[in-house]
């Protein structure tokens, strides 16, 4: 198959699709693979690094799509990109397409086959293409929430892990799932007074077992959000309903009885976010304020570190795409992993949770596909 790779286009956005590594395991599959000019750059990878293991480089991303048979990125397609999509074209990526009807019809119009990293499934009821990155973010929303309470950033002034005799910050992290974790993880090595809320006891128990006393679990229902939210210095939004939008836990009316200059770091952002004053921000400008509560709402936090971003993401997508490239649209009917990632077919919205989430029809793969 010819499997195209443009340069990503989102602001501050510095991953890349394929690595050299993993576009050396497609040119041994028999493959052919053409990437954009300068696409590995924000990763240290030039063009001869991807000649060298076989890859053919492209001077535009138009030459990129219109050679193309499947099309690997990172980030959701942009307007520029999606009109570039057409029929019978794969298109493997995160798309996070619940809040964003705009893409959602780019990609109908295209007519192109859609397959969203984020709603791909593996045997065990994990995601196993947002993983890596959940992994990535959930670290890093502990980094920003540390920069962000800086006072010289709006924030309250507080050290995360305090000092001796100092009480360190007080963190709240609603959903413990992959982020949540790592997020959990970063704050209790620094020494922060953590707090994991989630809908799920049986997560519960696993997040009890794994932290032995170090953080905090609490079952999610109003209470426990708002009592753990007005005690915070900081909060971090953490929640996934696979596919659907994020549901709003914290409401614009619960910041006035926040402790003053506190930061919400709303990870779920690409879902839509979960506090109802998120909007998404991005790594050139990551944060504002309302109401006298700081919000950090990057879309794509793990492209601020593409090296280990890249690396990881390129290990979890690598089996996905080839059996892509390998089999084409057979792999999705062949695989009910890959086939849960199917968000969009020939003009179809394949994934029911997006489809309600965007008020749009959904249609049955069997349906999309016949
Ligand atoms: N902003 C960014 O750059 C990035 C954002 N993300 C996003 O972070 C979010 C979380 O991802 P993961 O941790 O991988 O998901 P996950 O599925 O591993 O965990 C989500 C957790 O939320 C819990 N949950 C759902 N509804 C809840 C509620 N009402 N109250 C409390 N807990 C609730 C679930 O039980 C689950 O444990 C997703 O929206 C994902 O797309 C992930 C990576 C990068
Ligand atoms: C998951 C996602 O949206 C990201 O890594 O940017
Ligand atoms: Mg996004």
């Amino acid at each position: 198959m010819k499997v195209g790779v443009p340069k990503e286009i989102k602001v501050h956005e510095y991953r890349v699709g394929l690595t050299p590594g993993a576009v050396r395991e497609y040119v041994a599959a028999g493959h052919r693979v053409m990437i954009e000019t300068n696409a590995g750059a924000g990763i240290g990878a030039t063009d001869d690094d991807y000649r060298i293991v076989g890859g053919t480089i492209l001077t535009s991303a138009a030459e990129v799509f219109a050679s193309s048979e499947m099309i690997v990125k990172v980030k959701e397609p942009q307007p520029s990109e999606w009109c570039q999509l057409r029929e019978n074209q794969i298109l493997f990526t995160y798309l996070h397409l619940a809040p964003d009807p705009d893409q959602a019809k780019g990609l109908l119009k295209s007519g192109c086959t859609a397959i969203a990293y984020e709603t791909v499934t593996d045997p065990h009821g994990g995601l196993p293409l947002l993983a890596p990155m959940s992994e990535v973010a959930g670290r890093l929303a502990i980094e920003a929430a540390g920069s962000a309470l800086k006072r010289s950033a709006g924030g309250r002034g507080l050290l995360i892990g305090g000092v001796p005799g100092v009480q360190p910050a007080r963190i709240a992290v609603i959903g413990g799932g992959v982020v949540g974790t790592h997020a959990a993880r970063m704050a209790v090595g620094l020494g922060a007074e953590v707090t994991i809320i989630d809908r799920s006891i049986v997560r519960l128990r696993e997040l009890d077992e794994l932290f032995e006393g170090r953080a905090r679990t609490r079952f999610s229902t109003i209470d426990s959000v708002e009592e753990e939210v007005f005690a915070a210095d900081v909060v971090i939004g953490a929640v996934l309903v696979p596919g659907a939008s994020a549901p709003k836990l914290v409401r614009r009316s619960m910041l006035s009885s926040m402790r003053k200059r506190a930061v919400l770091v709303d990870v779920a952002i690409d879902q839509g976010g979960c506090f109802e004053t998120s909007h998404p921000t991005t790594h050139a400008d990551p944060t504002y304020e309302v109401d006298g509560i700081i919000h950090y709402c990057v879309a794509n936090m793990p492209g601020a570190v593409p090296l280990t971003s890249s690396q990881a993401l390129n290990n979890a997508t690598l089996p996905f795409g080839l059996a892509l490239a390998n089999k084409g649209f057979t792999a999705v009917l062949e695989n009910p992993h890959l086939r849960a990632g199917l968000n969009v077919h020939r003009g179809r919205l394949t994934y029911e949770a997006a489809a309600e989430s965007l008020g749009l029809p959904f249609s049955p793969i069997e349906q999309a596909a016949a």
